[in-house]
């Protein structure tokens, strides 16, 4: 009889779809002349290909650094990143920028628009830097991801002119003209009244549900978090729950 294998920690299962995040052992330390902050410690977690899951905890627990490292914008101290079943370590600095670049979204609290730019133009921004997308393609994908957030009436405007709601959505749909498999959002609807958060956060469910956009949302509201797949929790660096 053949003994079972044995999977580590590591390895998917043979023949099942490897999570298109994972963290195993990761530490991020940040270092400074003066002072040694341990940010995160022993963070083992995997991201599923489709999963909405959320990230709470109190201020300073470390979820910022957490989505830099998922977004490969930063490095652990130690540990390992794989994406999509591969350590980040084996891509080279050109497959890296590439996934960055495609696969990748980001939403930040504060929407990071720029003020001088229009709607429109703020959205085709990123695929300024995609080889191969014409200045039409750019138009067109972001006139579509700006439909699809529902401010198609909005493209000639400026962020000034827009509310809370109406930029985060903008910056969503920034995100979506990429085309992005996993979105990241850090705190997505912490600058926004209830009415306005119920708004993205449905808008980001639909993402999930309709498109199988991978999702994770750091958040601190609990009300959020529980309408997605999975909590994940965290204190001082650490996973809790
Ligand atoms: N660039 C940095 N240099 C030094 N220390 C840092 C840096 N970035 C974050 N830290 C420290 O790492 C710890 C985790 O910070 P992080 O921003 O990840 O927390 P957070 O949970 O996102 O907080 P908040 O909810 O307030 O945004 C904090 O103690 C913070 O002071």
């Amino acid at each position: 009889m053949q003994p079972s294998p044995i999977n580590s920690p590591l390895t998917a299962p043979a023949g099942a779809t490897p999570p298109v995040i994972r963290l195993a052992n990761i530490e991020k330390v940040y270092q400074t002349k003066t002072i040694e902050t341990i940010a995160l410690s022993e963070v083992n977690l995997s991201i599923a290909r489709g999963e909405f899951v959320s990230v709470m905890g109190p201020s300073g627990c470390g979820k910022s650094t957490l989505l830099s490292l998922m977004g490969l914008l930063d490095e652990p101290s130690s540990g390992t990143i794989e994406i999509d079943g591969r350590p980040v370590t084996s891509y080279s600095d050109k497959e890296l920028a590439g996934l960055r670049n495609h696969k990748i979204g980001f939403v930040f609290q504060s929407y990071h628009l720029i003020n001088d730019l229009s709607v429109r133009d703020n959205v085709e921004l990123p695929l300024l830097y995609r080889p191969g997308v014409s200045g039409a393609e750019r138009r067109k994908r972001a006139l579509a991801a700006l439909d699809q957030v529902g401010l198609n009436a909005r493209t000639n405007h400026f962020p000034a002119q827009l509310s809370g709601g109406q930029r985060q959505r903008v910056a969503i749909a920034r995100a979506l003209a990429g085309r992005p498999e996993i979105i990241l959002a850090d705190e997505p609807t912490g600058n926004l009244d209830s009415v306005m958060g119920e708004e993205i956060m449905d808008l980001l469910l639909g993402l999930n549900r309709d498109q199988g956009t991978t999702l994770v949302m750091v958040t601190h509201d609990e009300q959020q978090a529980l309408k997605t797949q999975r909590l994940i929790r965290f204190f001082d660096g650490r996973q809790v729950a």
